[in-house]
């Protein structure tokens, strides 16, 4: 038997519920105790070490893990020689500037001013990119306070609601630093490795079922092709055709944002016995 993959996932944060859930919807077993740290699936061949989502750019960077599940915005931020093999579409966030409420409107405002951030290495790349000379104030989070109590003009940092910096009577300003997610990470240059093409096939089969529905529905023959038009589906539609001459049964993946439009506009044409499902699991 071949070793066990080994999987960095987040243990504690925003990132850690969402993962173990992916990975138990592409199969694995994952803890039950949110204390454990180290926790095998041997049924599946992995492993997975529970450990900050900081942290874990820096064990695969190092090849000491395979992969690991961390945020796009924590992997730039420490630096790790690690690339994303696939976007997980969760953890969803932006990297923002903000100061008190009406106080500055421009990135040109930060010359010279004190910019608090728990992101120094995502900071300092984006202020020296941009020909802007600041001074980082390097804090471990709730960030949003340091300017109202004087250790900084700025912050730099994760803004999801917004809630956060509006309660602190911060607003953002200038474009974002970052768009950034939750991925799949391994080491730059790492060899190809079918552990981890199964794993990454199992999360893309979860991300495709939490995108997509399964639509059927029955049209008569001579509207087929208008109906098809709106579910072209992935690669092409299943058509067959039904017992009663004239009419065709279509089944069609289509996104699940699109769900009631599609439905209506099938109808529309004259599709009838139109059905939306769930997609449990694929692998297109
Ligand atoms: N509302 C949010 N707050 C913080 N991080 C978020 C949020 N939404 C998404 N993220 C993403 O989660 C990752 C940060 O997770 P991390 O566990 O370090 O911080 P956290 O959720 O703030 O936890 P902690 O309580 O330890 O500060 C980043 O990739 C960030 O972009
Ligand atoms: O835009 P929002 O939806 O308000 O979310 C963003 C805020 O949430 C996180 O803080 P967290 O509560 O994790 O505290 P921390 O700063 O100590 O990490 C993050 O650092 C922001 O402060
Ligand atoms: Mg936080």
């Amino acid at each position: 038997m071949s070793e066990l993959l080994r999987i960095a996932v987040p243990n504690k944060g925003s990132l850690s519920e969402p993962a173990s859930q992916m990975l138990r919807e592409a199969g694995y077993r994952q803890r039950a105790d949110s204390k454990e740290l180290v926790f095998a699936d041997p049924d599946n061949g992995v492993e997975f070490f529970f450990l900050r989502p900081r942290d874990i750019a820096i064990y695969v960077g190092s090849g000491r893990l395979e992969v690991g599940i961390t945020g796009e915005d924590l992997l730039l931020d420490s630096g790790a020689e690690a690339d994303v093999v696939i976007k997980l579409g969760f953890g969803g966030s932006t990297f923002r500037f903000a100061a008190m409420a009406g106080s500055m409107t421009s990135l040109a405002e930060l010359a010279g001013k004190r910019i608090a951030s728990a992101y120094p290495g995502l900071l300092d790349r984006y202020l020296s990119e941009h020909g802007i000379s600041a001074q980082v104030i390097k804090l471990d989070g709730a960030v949003e306070t340091a300017v109202r109590l004087g250790v900084a003009d700025a912050i730099a940092d994760v803004v999801e609601t917004g809630t956060t910096l509006r309660n602190a009577g911060l607003e953002i300003f200038g474009d974002p630093l970052l768009r950034s997610e939750a991925a799949l990470i391994r080491r730059a240059g790492a060899p190809a490795n079918g552990q981890v093409e199964q794993l990454v096939r199992r999360l893309q089969g979860v991300l495709i079922a939490r995108q997509y529905v399964l639509m059927d529905y029955d049209v008569a023959d001579e509207l087929l092709e208008k109906a098809v038009a709106v579910t072209p589906g992935f690669e092409s539609p299943t058509v067959s055709p039904l017992r009663t001459a004239g009419w065709s049964a279509v089944r069609s993946m289509v996104p699940r944002k699109d769900t009631n439009r599609i439905m209506d506009e099938l109808w529309d044409i004259g599709a009838r016995a139109i059905l939306v499902t769930d997609i449990h699991a694929c692998r297109l």
